[in-house]
């Protein structure tokens, strides 16, 4: 597979019909290679998020086609969708959105039984993915006991826990003071590289942006 995600003349506007209609996404196009990581720039209020939830099958187009590992998205059932988007793709948000009655292993061996990974393969996974980010000495300790950047990086191996061919991060540093974001965002990049993920990593920060593979930009509903 080349191309692990694309989009075809994908539009989104709200509103529609009303006065207060407006168009976010303009007939964009976008392919993300498989193995690549690419950072997506766009001024606040351009729709990064609302490209990110479209991409990830969050939300729907109002135009477009929408391919994930060369499976085309757009015509399936809401049931294939939700399929799809469980088994294929990863999320990161701003914020951690952990589970803050488990602790951050549990957080990580949660999403996989849910999969129907055994506990002791998930409890396996879980470790490893602590430990690549430098917490396995944490994983007892639930959220409130971490530091911001330390919940957003079990916030990182949560989402790569099922394995996801995709990772859709949206401002994954964007909530942390710069020092920490820099290095917790370095953190993620050698996660998304050791483990060979594809990823679109949107940011306001040019010069992480500028870490990445590529570069695109989001300006007046489209891509370049
Ligand atoms: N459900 C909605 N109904 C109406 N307008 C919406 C809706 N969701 C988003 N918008 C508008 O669409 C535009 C794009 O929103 P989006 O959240 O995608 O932008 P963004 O680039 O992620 O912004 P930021 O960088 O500030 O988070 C904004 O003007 C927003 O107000």
């Amino acid at each position: 597979m080349n191309n692990i995600l694309e989009l075809q003349g994908v539009s989104k506007a709200y509103n529609k019909g009303k006065p207060t209609e407006i168009s976010i996404l303009n007939d964009l196009d976008f392919t993300l290679a498989t193995g690549e990581v690419v950072g997506l720039v766009a001024p606040s209020g351009a729709g990064k998020s609302t490209l990110l939830h479209i991409a990830g099958l969050l939300d729907t187009a109002d135009a477009g086609h929408i391919a994930i590992a060369g499976v085309d998205q757009s015509g399936l059932s809401e049931r294939k969708r939700t399929r799809t988007r469980r088994q294929d793709v990863g999320f990161i948000y701003q914020f951690h959105h952990l589970l803050p009655e488990f602790s951050a292993l549990e957080n990580i061996i949660l999403p996989q039984m849910a999969n129907g990974v055994s506990k002791v393969a998930a409890t396996d996974r879980a470790r490893d993915l602590l430990n690549r980010v430098g917490l396995e000495p944490r994983g007892t300790h639930r959220p409130a006991e971490l530091s911001g950047g330390e919940q957003q990086r079990v916030a990182f191996c949560r989402a790569l826990a099922n394995e996801p061919k995709l990772l859709l991060a949206d401002e994954p540093t964007g909530n942390l003071d710069p020092e920490t974001s820099d290095t917790v965002f370095n953190a993620l990049l050698d996660l998304v590289k050791e483990t060979g993920l594809s990823a679109l990593i949107a940011t306001h920060n040019i010069e992480l942006a500028g870490r990445m593979d590529r570069m695109v930009r989001l300006e007046r509903g489209q891509l370049s």
